[in-house]
C-alpha cells in the first residue's frame, strides 16, 4: 500500500520554482532517504508531505488525503526538524508527558529509556539545551510517538559523531520493532545508507531519481585507464564523474550500462572498472559540473 503519492507536484515562493512537477510513491513502513545539495527542494517537499504548506500545482496524497490541513493526516504523522520549539514553562519531563497524551502509540518506557540514555536533566527547559542536545531530544519523541508517517528533516543538526551513530541504530531497532513509514532527509548519504530502503534524490526542484539503495550502489562504476582506452570504452555512455590522474591517464564515472563484451574488452584494455559508491552517485547527479570543485582550480 502506498502512503505517499505525489504527481506533477510543484511549489512556487513567488517567482521562485522551489519544486517543479515532482511525481513520486512511496510504500508504506519502507525508510526514504531524501537527498539533495543545499537548496534542492528538501524541507519543502516534506513540508508538503507534513500538510504545512500548500502546492502550487498538482496533486499530493497522504494516506489517501490532502495533507493540507488534514486532521487525519495530522494525526498519524510526526514532523521533527531543528526549527522545533516548546514553551518555555515546560520542562523536559513535562513535554514528553504531553507528548506522551497527543500521540496514540507513544512508547513511554522507550522515551525515558533513551531520556536516561542520553543523560537528560528532567527539569531542564528546552531552551536551555544546546543545538546537538536539541536534536537528541527532538529524535526522542520522533522515535517514541511511533507515528505511522515519521518525518526527520536534517534530525541529526549538530548532533556529534558518536550521537549519530546511535540516532541511527536506534532508528533502525525501533523500525525493525515496530515498522512504519520512514523519510529521513540528509546530505550525509554515506552515514545512512545502512538504514535506507529507498533512495529520493531532489536536484534543483526536480526529482533527480528513485531507486532502492541496492540499485543506487550498482548504479554508476569508474572507468580507470588510458585516456584513450577509457573514452573508447566510454563512448557516448552517460558520463557522470570525470579526473584526469596525470599524463594518458584518466578516471571516468559513468552509467553501469556496460555490457559483457564492453566488460571484457576493459579488461584486454587494461582498463580498470570498480563500483561508485551510492553517496559518490548523489554527489556527481547534482554536481554543477562533471569534474566538481577541481573545475575551478582547472585553468586549460
Ligand atoms: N519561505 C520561502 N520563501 C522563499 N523561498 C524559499 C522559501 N523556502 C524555501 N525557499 C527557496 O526554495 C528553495 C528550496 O528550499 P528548501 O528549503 O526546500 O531546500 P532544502 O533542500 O531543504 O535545502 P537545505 O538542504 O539547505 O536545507 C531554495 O531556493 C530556497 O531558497
Amino acid at each position: 500500500m502506498s502512503v505517499i503519492e505525489c504527481n506533477g507536484l510543484s511549489k512556487n515562493y513567488g517567482k521562485k520554482k522551489a519544486l517543479d512537477e515532482v511525481s513520486f510513491v512511496i510504500k508504506e513502513n519502507t525508510i526514504t532517504g531524501l537527498i539533495g545539495r543545499n537548496g534542492a527542494g528538501k524541507t519543502t517537499l516534506l513540508k508538503l508531505i507534513a500538510g504545512f504548506i500548500h502546492q502550487t500545482e498538482g496533486d499530493i496524497k497522504v494516506f489517501s488525503k490532502n495533507p493540507f490541513n488534514s486532521l487525519a493526516v495530522s494525526a498519524n504523522r510526526i514532523y521533527i526538524d531543528d526549527q522545533m520549539n516548546f514553551p518555555n514553562t515546560l520542562t523536559l519531563q513535562d513535554i514528553l508527558q504531553s507528548a506522551a497524551s497527543f500521540y496514540v502509540n507513544w512508547d513511554q518506557l522507550l522515551a525515558e529509556k533513551l531520556f536516561d540514555y542520553f543523560s537528560f536533566h528532567p527539569s531542564l527547559r528546552y531552551q536551555q539545551l544546546s543545538k546537538g542536545m536539541k536534536s537528541t531530544f527532538n529524535m526522542i519523541i520522533g522515535l517514541s510517538a511511533r507515528c505511522p508517517l515519521t518525518i526527520f528533516d536534517e534530525p541529526t543538526t549538530g548532533m556529534d559523531a558518536s550521537v549519530r551513530k546511535d540516532f541511527y541504530r536506534a532508528l533502525l531497532k525501533d523500525y525493525l520493532a515496530y515498522p512504519r513509514t520512514i523519510i529521513l532527509s540528509s546530505h550525509l548519504l554515506n552515514e545512512i545508507e545502512d538504514l535506507l530502503e529507498d533512495v529520493l534524490l531532489l536536484k534543483d526542484g526536480e526529482k533527480c531519481l528513485h531507486l532502492s539503495i541496492e540499485e543506487l550502489k550498482e548504479y554508476g562504476v569508474y572507468l580507470q585507464g588510458s585516456d584513450k582506452c577509457v573514452r573508447e570504452l566510454a563512448g557516448d555512455k552517460e558520463i557522470l564523474y570525470e579526473k584526469s590522474l596525470g599524463q594518458d591517464h584518466l578516471q571516468l564515472g559513468i552509467k553501469n550500462d556496460l555490457t559483457n563484451r564492453e566488460i571484457q574488452q576493459a579488461s584486454s584494455m587494461g582498463v580498470h572498472i570498480s563500483p561508485i559508491s551510492a553517496d559518490d552517485v548523489c554527489t556527481y547527479l547534482t554536481n554543477k559540473t562533471i569534474g566538481g570543485i577541481d573545475d575551478v582550480f582547472n585553468r586549460s
